[in-house]
């Protein structure tokens, strides 16, 4: 699979909740790649929480810095990188998620509910209806994860290595062209 793939990271996306960080590890072990988070990489760098860069600076300023940190990663290769749920909302992330092969993670509303219901990383949920919340921010956002190359669609029961596994069959069909027959 590493042969097939030559190298090229492998970008999750999707909601918040959706696994990306989690089934994103998984996908590293298989390839035999590095892995990446990009809330990691802020988070680090910054030396504060996504929440508390949310509260100093405000969620345009984590965008910006977010797409300059997606700007940095994608000149590395043999990476699974996940990223935060919101990276696909500007167009110039686009450019560099695109040099990869980019994973949609699509799981119901219910689900990410139901994972995310004790968690307050994420600032965007500190809502009075975060399920109302995550199914407008699913809405305004399905076009875009929409884009993926894969779509993996998660039901209620599935583990994480299975999920991981699935990218790992699906990856051979979706490759792109340049990278199959090399
Ligand atoms: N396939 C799964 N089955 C059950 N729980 C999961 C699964 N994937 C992730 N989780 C749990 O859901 C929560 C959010 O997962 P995370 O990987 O942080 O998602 P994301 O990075 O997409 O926001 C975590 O508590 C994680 O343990
Ligand atoms: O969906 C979003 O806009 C966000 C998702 C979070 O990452 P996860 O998707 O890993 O939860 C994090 O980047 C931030 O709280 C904003
Ligand atoms: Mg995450």
């Amino acid at each position: 699979m590493n042969d097939i793939l030559q190298g090229i990271n492998v970008y999750l996306i999707g909601m918040m909740g959706a696994g990306k960080t989690t089934v994103g590890r998984l996908v590293a072990q298989h390839l035999q790649y590095g892995f990446l988070d990009t809330d990691e990489v802020i988070t680090k760098a910054a030396g504060k929480s996504i929440n508390e860069i949310f509260v100093s600076v405000g969620e345009a300023e984590f965008r910006q810095v977010e797409s300059d940190i997606l700007g940095q990663i994608c000149a590395y290769t043999k990476l699974a990188i996940a990223t935060g749920g919101g990276i696909i909302m500007r167009r110039e992330n686009w450019g560099y998620l695109r040099h990869g092969l980019v994973v949609w993670l699509d799981v119901p509303v219910d689900l990410l509910c139901s994972r995310l219901a004790e968690d307050t990383t994420r600032p965007l949920l500190q809502d009075a209806n975060p399920q109302e919340k995550l199914r407008s921010l699913l809405e305004q956002r399905i076009p875009l994860y929409s884009q993926a190359d894969l779509h993996i669609t998660i039901s209620e029961d599935e583990t994480p290595e299975s999920i991981a596994q699935r990218i790992m069959d699906a990856i051979p069909s979706v490759l792109k062209q340049d990278n199959s027959q090399n």
